[in-house]
């Protein structure tokens, strides 16, 4: 059963080809917390509408197909292990750079597409294997910084670790903020903190990781993402996959609705990434639908949002198999993903 194309471009938004960073870069603003003192943000009702949007947008097959797709596209495939090897980061390159199995690929009829994942995202020693292994595809490396995952390091060495990442030829970098200048209410500090990491970046897009696990309210949720966009994040991401509580859809919508705020007040577009425990093809699609109905399908494109994943392209691949060969495949058959 191949992708109806034609249904496929109704159902999926436009494609700019190959990934990339947002090419258009937020160039931040002076701190202003009038944009964000005084929201209030009601958790019941961000839990009762992160609900809707998961139980009422069923998609037809041949669209939920095409979904999957553009979620590959969006897709930074992540290693982020104590163990991790060259070996293995160049593995997931591979995979990063051909996702489906070619029969996969065949069956959906979308050789054309030259599909690959957003990104590669690993630790800042692994970036230079990972450029390596990825050269010529067009496919960025990002890499953690600054202390990853607690940020718990002197501010000169989380710059110098990302000047490092930057110098191995990371092009994204995926910084974690200060969780206890959110939870002390110094949004001087994480503004500054933020700023000073976007100027270390130099070209590299910034990804502030606001470890929302952490951060105790959707309130100060809220006001981190307000932050962090102020000083110049390029993309604003829930968390690093490390907290006790990872990404959820109720804490995606209140960071949404600052990315649709903060677009309104300064005609500037920022990305957003959840990320952390996101396994299923499920979730690829329940993540899109909450962009699709929040942002709109401008919003839908590798260069303004990515899924921080480890494990979640196995199960996509499992479920475009059976909608190739009506099949299911043991899930080691992707294990790799
Ligand atoms: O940035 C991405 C996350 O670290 C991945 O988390 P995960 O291993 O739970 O998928």
């Amino acid at each position: 059963m191949t992708v109806n194309p034609a249904r496929a471009a109704q159902a999926m938004p436009q494609s700019s080809g190959q990934p990339g960073a947002n090419s258009h870069r937020n160039p931040g603003q002076p701190l202003d917390p009038a944009l964000f003192e005084g929201h209030a943000v009601n958790r019941s009702a961000a839990e009762r509408r992160a609900a809707t949007l998961v139980t009422r947008r069923s998609v037809k097959t041949e669209w939920q197909a095409a979904w999957l797709v553009n979620a590959i596209r969006c897709i930074d495939l992540t290693t982020l292990s104590g163990d991790d090897t060259a070996e293995r980061v160049r593995r997931l390159c591979a995979k990063a750079r051909q996702p489906l199995a070619p029969h996969i690929i065949e069956g959906l009829g979308i050789a054309d597409l030259g599909l690959t994942t957003g990104a590669v995202c690993v630790y800042p020693t692994m970036v230079g294997a990972a450029v390596a292994a990825l050269q010529g595809s067009g496919i960025p490396v990002a890499s953690v910084a600054t202390g990853f995952p607690a940020g718990l390091m002197p501010l000169p060495l989380r710059l110098e670790e990302i000047r490092y990442a930057v110098a191995e030829g990371a092009e994204e970098i995926d910084i974690v903020i200060t969780r206890e200048h959110v939870l002390t209410g110094n949004w001087q500090a994480l503004y500054d903190e933020v700023a000073a990491m976007r100027e270390a970046c130099g070209a590299a897009h910034l990804k502030a990781i606001l470890g929302t696990g952490d951060l105790q309210t959707l309130r100060n949720v809220y006001s981190a993402s307000m932050v962090a966009m102020m000083a110049g994040a390029d993309f604003i991401k829930t968390s690093t996959g490390k907290e006790a509580v990872n990404a959820t859809l109720p804490v995606s919508l209140v960071m949404v609705r600052a990315l649709r705020d903060y677009r309104n007040a300064t005609g500037h577009r920022v990305g957003f990434k959840p990320a952390g425990g996101m396994k299923s093809a499920k979730d690829a699609l329940n993540w899109q639908f909450l962009m699709r109905e929040e942002m709109g399908r401008d919003w839908l494109q590798p260069d303004l949002f990515r899924l921080g994943a480890s494990s979640m392209l196995g199960d996509i691949e499992r479920q475009l198999d059976h909608h190739v060969t009506g099949r299911y495949a043991a899930s080691s058959r992707h294990a790799l993903a």
